[in-house]
């Protein structure tokens, strides 16, 4: 079943078209790839499906519905969650008590916090507790659960991100460059954990620079380059395919994955 379907999407920035008439679907329980060289228009892109941005032209359709120039709290709510920068992670709070947020924040919008100091309230949070305990367990963070964010380092940061995700339940989790500034362990831990998210049933849709990981962990990858799609298809089509590689040329880290 098609769940994300990207159809004919424009961004302008005033003369500069950044996405060029771009269309895809992701299946659902699939991990798609969306790569390009530098300055492709893959961060705005991944704006665009994460309803951060509103396309000039087309429209994104999550589950059949339309989701572009939704907020990106409603699109959340609807089940495309997208992973946040560092920066959203609270660095004196511990890794269990930033997960934990997490999900009251998404609940406190659901219910306006009427049962506050409720029985059922005390019941919720043992609820919240244990879930987001799970969730950091699931993603290899449980013996770094109560250590404060700001001790974590760089890529258990990451991670407690892609946690903080998904305490939001999503349905499709899109990933900002997942692998960026990684080195090799672990990347291959980071790959490791997004291919335990689509065992969850959860569908990935990541952005992503590095060809490696992308060619290890995609079932389907859409090459776009210079704001339109150039290439898509499955890992071993992509590697051989001649306007991917011709667009990938000349940057420092040509890497089809070999
Ligand atoms: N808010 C904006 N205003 C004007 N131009 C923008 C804006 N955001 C992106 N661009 C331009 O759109 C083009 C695509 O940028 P984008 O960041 O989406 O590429 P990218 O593939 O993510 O690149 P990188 O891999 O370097 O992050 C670039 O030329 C960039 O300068």
């Amino acid at each position: 079943m098609t769940l994300l379907q990207v159809d004919g999407v424009t961004k302008q920035f005033g003369g500069l078209t950044a996405v060029n008439n771009v269309s895809f679907s992701v299946e659902e329980g699939q991990i798609c790839s969306v790569i390009g060289p530098n300055g492709a228009g893959k961060s705005t892109l991944f704006k665009l499906i994460s309803s951060f941005l509103v396309p000039t032209s087309g429209q994104v359709r999550f589950d059949g519905a339309q989701v572009s120039g939704l907020k990106p709290h409603v699109a959340a709510r609807m089940g495309v969650v997208r992973t946040f920068q560092e920066t959203t992670v609270f660095k004196e709070m511990t890794a269990l008590e930033n997960v934990i947020v997490a999900h009251q924040l998404g609940l406190q919008s659901r219910t306006l916090g009427v049962f506050l100091g409720s029985r059922l309230a005390r019941d919720e949070n043992a609820a919240i507790r244990d879930s987001s305990s799970e969730i950091l367990d699931y993603l290899g963070l449980g013996h770094v659960k109560d250590e404060r964010a700001v001790n974590l380092p760089h890529g258990y940061l990451r991670a407690l991100g892609i946690a903080i995700a998904m305490a939001a339940k999503p349905r499709l989790l899109l990933l900002d460059e997942p692998f960026a500034g990684m080195n090799p362990d672990e990347t291959n831990r980071a790959m490791e954990m997004v291919q335990g998210i689509r065992r969850r049933g959860i569908t990935v849709l990541l952005v992503e620079h590095d060809m490696r990981a992308v060619m290890n962990i995609s079932d389907w990858i859409v090459v776009i380059s210079f704001g339109s799609k150039i290439a898509e298809g499955k890992p071993e089509a992509i590697r051989a395919d001649e306007a991917v590689i011709a667009a990938y040329l000349g940057e420092d880290d040509l890497e089809l994955g070999h």
